[in-house]
Protein backbone atom coordinates (compact mmCIF):
# COMPACT_ATOMS: atom_id res chain seq x y z
CA UNK A 1 0.00 0.00 0.00
CA UNK A 2 1.18 3.52 -0.58
CA UNK A 3 2.04 5.81 2.16
CA UNK A 4 -0.35 8.15 2.61
CA UNK A 5 0.39 11.81 3.67
CA UNK A 6 0.39 11.42 7.20
CA UNK A 7 2.78 8.30 6.96
CA UNK A 8 5.33 10.80 5.18
CA UNK A 9 5.05 13.73 7.46
CA UNK A 10 5.74 11.48 10.39
CA UNK A 11 8.38 9.98 8.92
CA UNK A 12 9.74 13.67 7.55
CA UNK A 13 9.14 14.68 11.57
CA UNK A 14 11.19 12.10 12.89
CA UNK A 15 13.98 12.53 10.83
CA UNK A 16 14.03 16.30 11.29
CA UNK A 17 14.09 15.18 15.18
CA UNK A 18 16.95 12.75 14.71
CA UNK A 19 18.78 15.62 13.25
CA UNK A 20 17.74 18.34 15.60
CA UNK A 21 18.65 15.62 18.72
CA UNK A 22 22.33 15.02 16.76
CA UNK A 23 23.04 18.84 16.67
CA UNK A 24 22.08 18.92 20.70
CA UNK A 25 24.56 16.28 21.56
CA UNK A 26 27.02 18.18 19.10
CA UNK A 27 26.56 21.26 20.77
CA UNK A 28 27.00 19.79 24.05
CA UNK A 29 30.57 17.89 23.59
CA UNK A 30 31.79 21.50 22.00
CA UNK A 31 29.86 22.66 25.20
CA UNK A 32 31.57 20.59 27.76
CA UNK A 33 34.98 21.51 25.83
CA UNK A 34 34.51 25.03 26.54
CA UNK A 35 34.09 24.39 29.79
CA UNK A 36 37.07 22.36 30.43
CA UNK A 37 39.50 24.88 28.27
CA UNK A 38 37.75 27.52 29.88
CA UNK A 39 38.28 26.61 33.62
CA UNK A 40 41.77 25.12 32.88
CA UNK A 41 43.06 28.78 32.08
CA UNK A 42 41.05 30.40 34.63
CA UNK A 43 42.39 28.90 37.77
CA UNK A 44 42.02 30.34 40.58
CA UNK A 45 44.93 31.63 43.06
CA UNK A 46 44.11 29.21 45.29
CA UNK A 47 44.09 26.69 43.01
CA UNK A 48 47.17 26.74 41.17
CA UNK A 49 49.33 27.12 44.58
CA UNK A 50 48.45 23.66 45.68
CA UNK A 51 50.35 20.47 45.18
CA UNK A 52 47.34 18.44 43.91
CA UNK A 53 49.32 15.12 43.54
CA UNK A 54 48.89 15.01 47.67
CA UNK A 55 45.34 15.05 47.22
CA UNK A 56 42.78 11.95 46.54
CA UNK A 57 45.38 9.42 46.37
CA UNK A 58 42.84 6.71 46.70
CA UNK A 59 45.42 3.96 46.24
CA UNK A 60 47.77 5.03 48.61
CA UNK A 61 44.91 4.89 51.39
CA UNK A 62 44.84 3.86 54.23
CA UNK A 63 42.46 0.39 55.20
CA UNK A 64 39.71 2.14 57.15
CA UNK A 65 39.25 4.37 53.46
CA UNK A 66 39.12 1.32 51.08
CA UNK A 67 36.60 -0.47 53.72
CA UNK A 68 34.31 2.65 53.84
CA UNK A 69 34.38 2.47 50.09
CA UNK A 70 33.78 -1.50 49.14
CA UNK A 71 30.49 -1.16 51.87
CA UNK A 72 28.94 1.79 50.19
CA UNK A 73 29.75 0.51 46.32
CA UNK A 74 27.92 -2.39 47.61
CA UNK A 75 25.24 -1.10 49.53
CA UNK A 76 24.16 1.44 47.58
CA UNK A 77 21.24 -0.06 45.41
CA UNK A 78 18.33 1.39 43.94
CA UNK A 79 16.11 -0.36 46.46
CA UNK A 80 18.31 1.27 48.87
CA UNK A 81 17.81 5.24 47.68
CA UNK A 82 13.97 4.89 47.21
CA UNK A 83 13.79 3.72 50.27
CA UNK A 84 15.87 6.22 51.89
CA UNK A 85 14.57 8.97 49.45
CA UNK A 86 11.02 7.70 51.31
CA UNK A 87 12.42 8.40 54.49
CA UNK A 88 13.56 11.50 54.21
CA UNK A 89 9.96 13.07 52.88
CA UNK A 90 8.05 12.02 55.64
CA UNK A 91 10.57 13.12 59.02
CA UNK A 92 12.02 16.12 60.26
CA UNK A 93 14.80 14.44 62.12
CA UNK A 94 15.56 17.72 63.96
CA UNK A 95 15.20 21.61 64.32
CA UNK A 96 18.06 24.12 65.12
CA UNK A 97 20.07 26.83 63.66
CA UNK A 98 23.19 26.35 61.18
CA UNK A 99 25.58 27.28 63.51
CA UNK A 100 24.29 24.45 66.10
CA UNK A 101 24.28 21.81 63.27
CA UNK A 102 28.06 22.80 62.94
CA UNK A 103 28.82 22.55 66.19
CA UNK A 104 26.66 19.20 66.73
CA UNK A 105 28.51 17.62 63.54
CA UNK A 106 32.06 18.25 64.86
CA UNK A 107 32.49 14.86 66.50
CA UNK A 108 32.17 12.89 63.02
CA UNK A 109 35.38 12.13 61.50
CA UNK A 110 34.64 11.40 58.29
CA UNK A 111 36.27 7.90 57.53
CA UNK A 112 35.82 8.20 53.36
CA UNK A 113 38.89 10.94 53.51
CA UNK A 114 41.91 10.61 52.92
CA UNK A 115 42.76 14.00 53.09
CA UNK A 116 41.78 15.39 56.55
CA UNK A 117 41.27 14.46 60.13
CA UNK A 118 40.25 17.34 61.01
CA UNK A 119 36.68 17.99 62.43
CA UNK A 120 34.18 18.85 60.13
CA UNK A 121 33.50 22.52 61.69
CA UNK A 122 37.09 23.27 60.85
CA UNK A 123 36.70 21.96 57.08
CA UNK A 124 33.72 23.68 56.39
CA UNK A 125 35.51 27.08 57.96
CA UNK A 126 38.49 26.42 55.53
CA UNK A 127 36.37 26.27 52.81
CA UNK A 128 34.09 28.89 53.48
CA UNK A 129 37.25 30.90 54.36
CA UNK A 130 39.67 30.21 51.40
CA UNK A 131 36.43 31.32 49.27
CA UNK A 132 36.52 34.77 51.27
CA UNK A 133 40.08 35.11 50.56
CA UNK A 134 39.58 35.01 46.38
CA UNK A 135 36.92 37.50 46.68
CA UNK A 136 33.93 35.52 45.73
CA UNK A 137 30.50 36.85 46.20
CA UNK A 138 28.79 36.16 49.83
CA UNK A 139 26.39 33.57 48.89
CA UNK A 140 29.38 31.38 47.47
CA UNK A 141 31.16 31.84 50.83
CA UNK A 142 28.19 30.49 52.59
CA UNK A 143 27.65 27.67 50.39
CA UNK A 144 31.67 26.53 51.34
CA UNK A 145 30.57 27.03 55.40
CA UNK A 146 27.28 24.65 54.76
CA UNK A 147 28.44 22.26 51.94
CA UNK A 148 28.96 19.56 53.95
CA UNK A 149 26.08 20.13 56.66
CA UNK A 150 24.25 16.99 55.32
CA UNK A 151 26.74 15.01 57.13
CA UNK A 152 24.05 15.25 59.96
CA UNK A 153 21.97 12.37 58.38
CA UNK A 154 24.62 9.92 60.20
CA UNK A 155 23.14 11.33 63.87
CA UNK A 156 19.47 10.83 62.16
CA UNK A 157 18.97 6.90 61.17
CA UNK A 158 21.69 6.58 58.92
CA UNK A 159 23.00 2.75 58.58
CA UNK A 160 26.49 3.97 58.77
CA UNK A 161 28.61 5.92 57.10
CA UNK A 162 28.31 4.48 53.48
CA UNK A 163 24.75 6.30 53.12
CA UNK A 164 26.31 9.53 54.24
CA UNK A 165 29.57 10.70 52.92
CA UNK A 166 32.13 9.83 50.33
CA UNK A 167 32.34 10.41 46.59
CA UNK A 168 28.13 10.41 44.58
CA UNK A 169 27.23 8.20 41.49
CA UNK A 170 24.25 7.29 39.83
CA UNK A 171 22.39 4.32 40.72
CA UNK A 172 19.99 2.61 38.44
CA UNK A 173 22.99 2.41 35.35
CA UNK A 174 25.79 1.04 34.93
CA UNK A 175 28.72 1.81 37.61
CA UNK A 176 31.19 3.93 35.51
CA UNK A 177 35.12 3.03 35.35
CA UNK A 178 35.78 6.10 36.80
CA UNK A 179 34.63 6.05 40.17
CA UNK A 180 37.39 5.31 42.82
CA UNK A 181 37.95 1.59 43.53
CA UNK A 182 35.57 0.78 40.64
CA UNK A 183 35.68 -3.01 41.32
CA UNK A 184 34.32 -3.19 44.42
CA UNK A 185 31.06 -2.57 42.93
CA UNK A 186 31.11 -6.38 41.66
CA UNK A 187 29.65 -6.98 45.01
CA UNK A 188 26.29 -4.93 44.53
CA UNK A 189 22.81 -6.50 44.08
CA UNK A 190 22.60 -4.11 40.95
CA UNK A 191 25.61 -4.95 39.37
CA UNK A 192 24.45 -7.91 36.96
CA UNK A 193 20.77 -6.76 37.23
CA UNK A 194 19.09 -6.51 33.50
CA UNK A 195 18.32 -3.16 33.36
CA UNK A 196 20.05 -1.70 35.89
CA UNK A 197 23.55 -3.38 34.71
CA UNK A 198 23.03 -1.55 31.38
CA UNK A 199 24.72 1.59 30.10
CA UNK A 200 21.81 3.82 30.50
CA UNK A 201 19.73 1.54 32.91
CA UNK A 202 16.85 2.98 33.68
CA UNK A 203 17.50 6.92 32.23
CA UNK A 204 17.46 8.39 28.98
CA UNK A 205 20.12 10.15 27.25
CA UNK A 206 19.97 14.04 28.06
CA UNK A 207 17.26 13.30 30.39
CA UNK A 208 19.51 15.83 32.60
CA UNK A 209 20.99 14.76 36.08
CA UNK A 210 17.64 16.20 37.95
CA UNK A 211 15.78 13.33 36.78
CA UNK A 212 18.96 11.08 37.93
CA UNK A 213 19.36 9.25 40.95
CA UNK A 214 22.55 9.79 42.46
CA UNK A 215 23.40 7.55 45.74
CA UNK A 216 21.97 8.49 48.96
CA UNK A 217 23.96 10.76 50.99
CA UNK A 218 24.47 14.34 52.57
CA UNK A 219 24.89 15.87 49.06
CA UNK A 220 21.05 15.08 48.14
CA UNK A 221 20.61 15.31 51.63
CA UNK A 222 21.52 18.92 52.08
CA UNK A 223 20.53 20.14 48.69
CA UNK A 224 16.47 19.41 49.81
CA UNK A 225 16.81 21.52 52.70
CA UNK A 226 18.47 24.05 51.39
CA UNK A 227 16.11 24.47 48.54
CA UNK A 228 13.06 25.04 50.65
CA UNK A 229 14.71 27.15 53.60
CA UNK A 230 17.22 29.72 51.83
CA UNK A 231 17.11 31.95 49.37
CA UNK A 232 20.81 31.02 47.60
CA UNK A 233 20.89 30.79 44.23
CA UNK A 234 20.54 27.87 41.62
CA UNK A 235 24.56 27.48 41.28
CA UNK A 236 25.18 26.89 44.88
CA UNK A 237 22.39 24.59 45.20
CA UNK A 238 24.19 23.02 42.34
CA UNK A 239 27.33 23.07 44.34
CA UNK A 240 25.70 21.52 47.69
CA UNK A 241 24.52 18.44 45.72
CA UNK A 242 27.13 17.74 43.14
CA UNK A 243 29.95 18.41 45.09
CA UNK A 244 30.58 14.71 45.89
CA UNK A 245 29.68 13.63 42.27
CA UNK A 246 33.58 13.31 41.20
CA UNK A 247 33.20 10.54 38.44
CA UNK A 248 31.33 13.22 36.49
CA UNK A 249 32.70 17.08 37.51
CA UNK A 250 36.68 15.82 37.58
CA UNK A 251 36.02 12.63 35.94
CA UNK A 252 34.22 13.66 32.59
CA UNK A 253 31.66 10.34 33.00
CA UNK A 254 27.74 10.13 32.88
CA UNK A 255 28.67 13.70 30.22
CA UNK A 256 25.47 11.64 27.96
CA UNK A 257 22.87 12.44 30.33
CA UNK A 258 23.25 16.02 31.05
CA UNK A 259 20.80 19.10 29.67
CA UNK A 260 21.50 22.65 28.76
CA UNK A 261 21.02 23.68 32.59
CA UNK A 262 23.38 20.99 33.71
CA UNK A 263 26.48 22.48 31.81
CA UNK A 264 25.99 25.66 33.38
CA UNK A 265 26.04 23.95 36.60
CA UNK A 266 28.98 22.10 35.92
CA UNK A 267 30.98 25.64 36.01
CA UNK A 268 29.70 26.04 39.20
CA UNK A 269 30.58 22.94 40.64
CA UNK A 270 34.16 22.87 39.40
CA UNK A 271 34.59 26.48 40.35
CA UNK A 272 33.57 25.21 43.69
CA UNK A 273 35.52 22.28 43.76
CA UNK A 274 38.86 23.41 44.75
CA UNK A 275 37.94 25.32 47.77
CA UNK A 276 36.42 22.50 49.30
CA UNK A 277 39.55 19.81 48.68
CA UNK A 278 42.28 21.86 48.45
CA UNK A 279 41.78 23.79 51.97
CA UNK A 280 42.29 21.18 53.74
CA UNK A 281 46.11 21.77 54.28
CA UNK A 282 45.15 25.31 55.52
CA UNK A 283 45.69 26.72 58.55
CA UNK A 284 43.59 25.94 60.95
CA UNK A 285 41.12 28.38 61.43
CA UNK A 286 39.36 29.45 65.06
CA UNK A 287 35.19 29.40 65.21
CA UNK A 288 34.73 31.67 68.19
CA UNK A 289 36.90 34.73 65.64
CA UNK A 290 34.99 33.76 62.59
CA UNK A 291 31.60 33.21 64.69
CA UNK A 292 30.40 36.76 64.01
CA UNK A 293 30.91 37.20 60.64
CA UNK A 294 29.40 33.67 59.17
CA UNK A 295 26.45 34.13 61.74
CA UNK A 296 25.66 37.59 59.96
CA UNK A 297 26.05 35.56 56.88
CA UNK A 298 23.61 33.02 57.62
CA UNK A 299 21.44 35.37 58.51
CA UNK A 300 21.05 36.80 54.94
CA UNK A 301 20.25 33.68 53.05
CA UNK A 302 18.53 32.11 56.00
CA UNK A 303 15.04 33.91 56.98
CA UNK A 304 13.88 31.45 59.19
CA UNK A 305 16.82 30.61 61.70
CA UNK A 306 15.64 27.53 62.80
CA UNK A 307 16.07 25.00 60.28
CA UNK A 308 13.77 21.97 59.89
CA UNK A 309 16.37 19.20 59.41
O1 LIG B 1 35.74 11.89 51.45
C1 LIG B 1 35.11 13.00 50.93
C2 LIG B 1 34.11 13.61 51.88
O2 LIG B 1 33.20 12.69 52.36
C3 LIG B 1 33.41 14.77 51.26
O3 LIG B 1 32.54 15.41 52.10
C4 LIG B 1 32.76 14.43 49.97
O4 LIG B 1 32.11 15.52 49.48
C5 LIG B 1 33.80 13.90 49.03
O5 LIG B 1 33.32 13.65 47.78
C6 LIG B 1 34.50 12.69 49.59
O6 LIG B 1 35.45 12.22 48.73
FE1 LIG C 1 31.15 16.67 51.08
FE1 LIG D 1 33.75 19.21 51.96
Amino acid sequence: MAPSATDIYEERDGQALESLSDNIDAVNVLKADLIKEKSMHEKSEFDSEKDKTKFRQYEDACDRVKNFYREQHERQTVAYNLKARNDFKFKTRARMSIWEAMEKLNTLIDESDPDTSLSQIEHLLQSAEAIRRDGKPRWMQLTGLIHDLGKLLFFYGAEGQWDVVGDTFPVGCAFDKRIIYPDTFKGNPDYNHEIYGTKNGIYTPGCGLDNMMLSWGHDEYLYHIVKDQSTLPAEALAMIRYHSFYPWHTGGAYREFMDDHDYDMLAAVRAFNPYDLYSKSDDVPSAEELKPYYMDLIDEYFPQRIINW
